[in-house]
């Protein structure tokens, strides 16, 4: 699968209070893949919101990512996230069906990527690459990975971890596809401003 661009990741602190007007800025600047990442065990209120960015997406031809739980993804037929502790993804590949969209954190290492490609995922995600407000305890990764990711898998190559418009270059430059980010896309102090960060990023990645 072809995918490149700018991969948005909500955060339901940063966003408290403004949650679907900043997804709805960044995704009127182009967004790629929207996940929809909270971490809390309130179910009720996860599937409202995860059908209400599903609705956003549909308008703006977004693809949604659902972070962590494929049951989630798999009743609203949308994409998941998988990181290392979250099970395995041959069963979740298996739930969502060939076309989903499955993704896989993988640190810093090529062989968990190389693994989790034979498995099914559609893209891997490496990092952190910079210092992290959202995940700070983040293992991190750096550029070499990048290239020799570029070189040995045949999927798209996520970069994720502090990534910000001033930062990003030269991710691009070592072959990232995506460029995942939470605060330095909706840390803003204005959905203007959301959706400027989000056409800015497109730029860099030489995307209309
Ligand atoms: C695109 C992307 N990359 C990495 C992660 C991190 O996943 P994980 O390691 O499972 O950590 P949590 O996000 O679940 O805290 C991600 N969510 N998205
Ligand atoms: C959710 C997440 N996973 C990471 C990893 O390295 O696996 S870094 C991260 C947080 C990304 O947020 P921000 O753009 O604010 O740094
Ligand atoms: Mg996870």
């Amino acid at each position: 699968m072809k995918l490149r661009g700018l991969y948005a990741i909500t955060d339901s602190q940063l966003l408290a209070g403004k949650f679907l007007a900043y997804v709805e800025a960044a995704l009127e600047g182009g967004v790629t893949l929207l996940q929809y990442r909270d971490k809390s065990s309130d179910e009720a209120r996860r599937l409202r919101e995860a059908e209400a960015l599903r609705n956003l997406c549909e308008r703006y031809k977004t693809q949604l990512i659902i972070n962590d739980d494929a049951e989630l993804a798999a009743r609203l037929g949308v994409g998941v996230h998988l990181g290392q502790t979250d099970g395995p993804l041959a069963p979740v590949r298996a739930l969502l069906g060939h076309k989903a969209i499955v993704g896989a954190t993988c640190h810093a290492s090529l062989a968990l990527a190389e693994q989790a490609a034979s498995e099914g995922a559609t893209y891997v995600a490496f990092g952190r690459f910079f210092n992290s407000n959202t995940k700070p305890g983040a293992p991190s990764a750096n550029l070499e990975l990048l290239e020799q990711a570029h070189i040995k898998l045949h999927i798209p190559v996520c970069a994720i971890g502090g990534i910000t418009l001033e930062n990003a270059a030269p991710l691009v430059a070592h072959g990232v596809d995506l460029l995942a980010v939470v605060h330095g896309l909706f840390g803003a102090d204005s959905s203007a401003e959301v959706t400027r960060r989000a056409r800015a990023f497109n730029e860099l990645l030489q995307i209309k």
